[in-house]
């Protein structure tokens, strides 16, 4: 079995709480959308899809348990806590967008004829549990393609990739995208191995990545940020995959900090760069990555390491949690569940995929 991030029955939400691995692995109940909002921006559960499903997941507990009869006043309620969890964190978008179709959602449940509080709590409720099923398939899908793209793309096989962050099972529902990626070339038998970053400041490549390769008996290696440029240069990396935060309409990408230098050292190697990302992740409403607010983390993140102060004391900290690659740095591609696509052909896709959707939908009305 996988590892879990989030474990959910009906009126119950627990996570495992990430700070303490790999050294314990321990699940903290969430009873609360205060509780889950305090585990998010404490980073106990981190990773944008997981940021999501733990925020909507958190909104369907406290529906099971409060009394509410008025059917406008559970809407308020849904609509209010919808908008206090996007402030958890606010550079991931998969929060913000699952806030904004579930609010569009709810309207369209409590607009129709026999509408009551009983039935738009129900319907909530199971939007939000639809997600953990949604994100694994979803997952599933961009590791295969992405998988089936590199091994056409890359010459020599099996290959050797290069990860940064955590973009595993723990940072959503299952499986995972860039690291479902790996996890999908190394079922094919078709890995050789994997580099995965430490990743300052906050070490989520070295004690989260690490962790689930070993965890799932894949070959990898683990190095130091400041080793990328050597481990492409000496080490055969086929490609470097990497997760996202924030992919915008022109295929900018916010990820976490450290990819942007990736992404430079990748093409000057000549080493095909891959960003892998549910369409959850993607923001076709901002037009470049200029306009992506990027989070800054407390300072501790960077100056202490385990609780312990490494820094010296009285030094200025700049700890911005994200960076943005630019499009053209993204030379293998952008992996999601509707296929992989260039930048610049993100946006029609897009769009073209939701269009069919909507019209699907409409016709299943019918
Ligand atoms: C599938 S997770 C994708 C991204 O969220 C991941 O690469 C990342 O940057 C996580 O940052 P974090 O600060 O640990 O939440």
């Amino acid at each position: 079995m996988s590892l879990e991030s989030v474990r959910y029955r009906p009126g119950c939400l627990a996570v495992l709480n990430q700070l303490l691995l790999p050294h314990e692995s321990r699940y903290e109940p969430v009873r609360s959308l205060q509780e889950a909002w305090e585990v998010i921006r404490s980073m106990k559960v981190r990773g944008a899809p997981a940021i999501a499903i733990v925020g909507c997941l958190s909104l369907a507990v406290e529906l099971q348990r409060i009394e509410v009869k008025e059917k406008d006043q559970l809407v308020t309620f849904i609509l209010d806590s919808l908008k206090f969890l996007v402030t958890s964190r606010p550079t991931a978008v998969n929060m913000a967008k699952a806030a904004e179709e579930l609010s569009v959602f709810v309207h369209l449940e409590a607009a129709r004829a026999d509408a009551t509080s009983e039935s738009i709590r129900k319907s909530v409720i199971q939007w939000a549990e639809d997600l953990l099923t949604k994100d694994v398939e979803d997952n599933k899908k961009i590791g295969d393609y992405g998988a089936q793209h590199l091994l056409q793309r890359v010459p020599g096989q099996p290959v050797t990739i290069l990860t940064h962050c955590n973009t595993g099972s723990l940072a959503t529902a299952g499986y995972g995208t860039a690291l479902g990626v790996i996890r999908s070339l190394h079922m094919m038998g078709h890995l050789a191995h994997v580099y995965c970053t430490e990743t300052r400041p906050y070490n989520q490549g070295a004690r989260l990545t690490a962790y689930e390769l070993v965890y799932e008996k894949i070959p990898a290696t683990l190095i130091a940020d400041s080793m990328v440029s050597v481990a492409m240069k000496e080490k055969g990396v086929s490609a470097v995959i990497v997760g996202a935060d924030r992919v915008v309409a022109n295929g900018d990408t916010a990820n976490k900090v450290g990819t942007y230098q990736l992404a430079i050292a990748a093409k000057h190697h000549g080493i095909p760069f891959y960003v892998a990302a549910p369409s959850t992740s993607c923001d076709l409403s901002l037009e470049d990555g200029g306009h992506i607010v990027i989070e800054e983390r407390p300072s501790q993140e960077l100056t202490d390491v385990n609780g312990k102060r490494i820094a010296a004391q009285g030094i200025g900290v700049w700890n911005p949690a994200f960076d943005v690659t630019p499009c053209d740095l993204i030379t293998g591609g952008i992996i999601t569940e509707f296929g992989v696509f260039a930048p610049q052909e993100l946006q029609a896709a897009l769009t073209k995929v939701m269009k069919e959707k909507k019209w699907q939908k409409n016709e299943a009305c019918v």
